[in-house]
């Protein structure tokens, strides 16, 4: 029978050890709360240095002058001041106090030789709507294993939702919504006071912020449902484009093949096309335009500029399927497909971008709907639809497009709510984009349809 030697401790190496975990767990405290610590500090040293009625006059006095420069500057007061209260306020009696029992029962905890492991819960951030929550993950846990168990998650912390994202390896970011900042609808955005071409505001994000789009050196798909609101972000991105579209560094070609969408603000496009033939012969010159553009380019310059000799064109298509699945001719589509193949991987480097609006994300609909960096996903029919648009694992990630509602007579319900997801940011975002009425469609086509010369070289 093996029986280890039992080897008794000295009383002065645990002292150390026990030493050495409290010095650790107060630098934690520290680093973790260092406003806290330095308001007990503070006082703490004042009640010894000048007595404890100095030092609470000191206070008062402190607090006054705080108060006053909330009461000059509110935002940055609750920037600095409410925002950090209410995550330290939550992270005690919301998240770390269920933390251990969400992880075991939701399986992210394991038990290891009779002692359980959790993933660590270190920061908690709140904004206006949503309490983000950085986590160190378990070594040998992936962030599929959080995405997985979002549902869990959502409930046991009592929010809505989760959603999951890896910003660097063995680290994920949860993100809860508290209240939803997209349940109202948003009105068309007002018009940059400078021409804008790069990125356009076209709504809100979930964290109540305005929501930039970046359109310029990129092509957007655009998929929902029929009602889901794709109009809202077509629309929002041409009515953020129309200050530089006057000015002439965009040029805005339309391509309208259902002719109920495009057609309303027709004077907003340079260029127009309505039938199959009209369209192809509108997407060859695009093409055209890329070649001659690349030639010009070639050995000079690797990126694409805005300016009036070059402008940025945008191609807005609307149900881009009536030109490349519905169309029975067969010629015409193929013409159709190879240029918008061609437009769609090439020419986003000399400043030609392709934006697509679509309802049916199939690849046999769509067949080169990968050639777009980023995309929108509105509420769409079926979960396997998610995927289709935003890309493999992005509904696990939380992109519940399926999920967005709709109501029966409200046409407003959930519509222009989308998932985004970019090329440079893989988790999904969600943003709702401003409705852009008739009225401000008549209101754009009043101030902005001047004449306007519409070659582009
Ligand atoms: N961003 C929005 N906010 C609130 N309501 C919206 C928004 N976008 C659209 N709606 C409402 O939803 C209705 C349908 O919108 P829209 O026509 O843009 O959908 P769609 O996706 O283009 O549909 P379809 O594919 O059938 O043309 C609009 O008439 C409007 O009432």
């Amino acid at each position: 029978m093996f029986a280890p030697t039992v080897i008794k401790t000295p009383a002065v190496i645990t002292l150390v050890v026990w030493l050495w975990r409290a010095l650790a767990a107060l630098a934690r405290t520290v680093w973790r709360h260092p406003v806290a610590c330095a308001l007990v500090a503070v006082s703490g040293v004042g009640c010894y240095l000048v007595g404890w009625r100095i030092t609470v006059m000191g206070w008062g006095v402190a607090a006054g002058a705080v108060s006053s420069w909330a009461a000059l500057w509110p935002a940055a007061a609750v920037r600095v001041l409410v925002w950090p209260a209410l995550a330290w306020w939550r992270l005690v009696w919301v998240y770390r106090w269920r933390w251990r029992a969400v992880m075991a029962v939701s399986g992210l905890g394991v038990t290891l030789g009779g002692r359980g492991y959790a993933p660590e819960l270190v920061r908690v951030r709140c904004d206006r709507n949503t309490d983000r929550l950085t986590v160190k993950m378990l070594a040998g846990q992936a962030d599929q294993q959080f995405a997985e168990a979002q549902a869990g998650l959502s409930n046991g912390f009592g929010a809505v939702s989760c959603r999951v994202f890896s910003p660097r390896p063995g680290w994920v970011t949860l993100t809860f919504p508290r209240r939803d900042a997209l349940a109202r609808v948003v009105p068309a955005r007002p018009y940059p006071d400078a021409p804008t071409v790069t990125t356009v505001d076209v709504g809100i994000g979930e964290d109540g912020r305005p929501y930039r789009l970046q359109v310029h050196g990129t092509h957007v798909l655009i998929a929902g449902a029929t009602g889901a609101g794709k109009g809202s972000w077509l629309w929002s991105v041409i009515r953020g484009l129309l200050p530089a579209r006057r000015v002439g560094l965009v040029r805005l070609w339309g391509l309208d093949p259902k002719r109920m969408e495009l057609s309303f603000g027709r004077a907003l496009f340079d260029r127009y096309a309505s039938t199959p033939d009209e369209c192809a012969d509108l997407l060859e010159e695009a093409v055209a335009v890329m070649h001659e553009r690349a030639d010009r380019y070639a050995g000079v310059r690797r990126s694409h500029v805005p300016t009036t000799q070059d402008p940025f064109v945008l191609v807005v298509v609307d149900e881009i399927a009536f030109l490349t699945a519905y169309q029975a001719d067969k010629g015409l589509k193929a013409r159709i497909g190879a240029a918008l193949a061609t437009l769609t991987t090439q020419g986003r480097a000399v400043g030609i971008g392709v934006m697509a609006a679509l309802q049916d994300p199939r690849k046999e609909v769509l067949s080169i709907r990968h050639l777009f960096p980023d995309k929108v996903a509105l509420r769409l029919d079926e979960p396997g639809q998610v995927d289709m648009v935003l890309g493999d694992g992005a509904r696990d990630r939380g992109a519940l497009a399926d999920q967005i509602p709709r109501h029966p007579t409200d046409k407003s319900v959930g519509a222009g709510v989308a998932y985004v997801r970019l090329e440079n940011r893989p988790d999904p975002i969600r943003v709702r984009a401003a409705y852009v009425s008739d009225d401000d469609i008549r209101q754009m086509v009043l101030k902005y349809s001047t004449a306007m010369a519409s070659e582009v070289r």
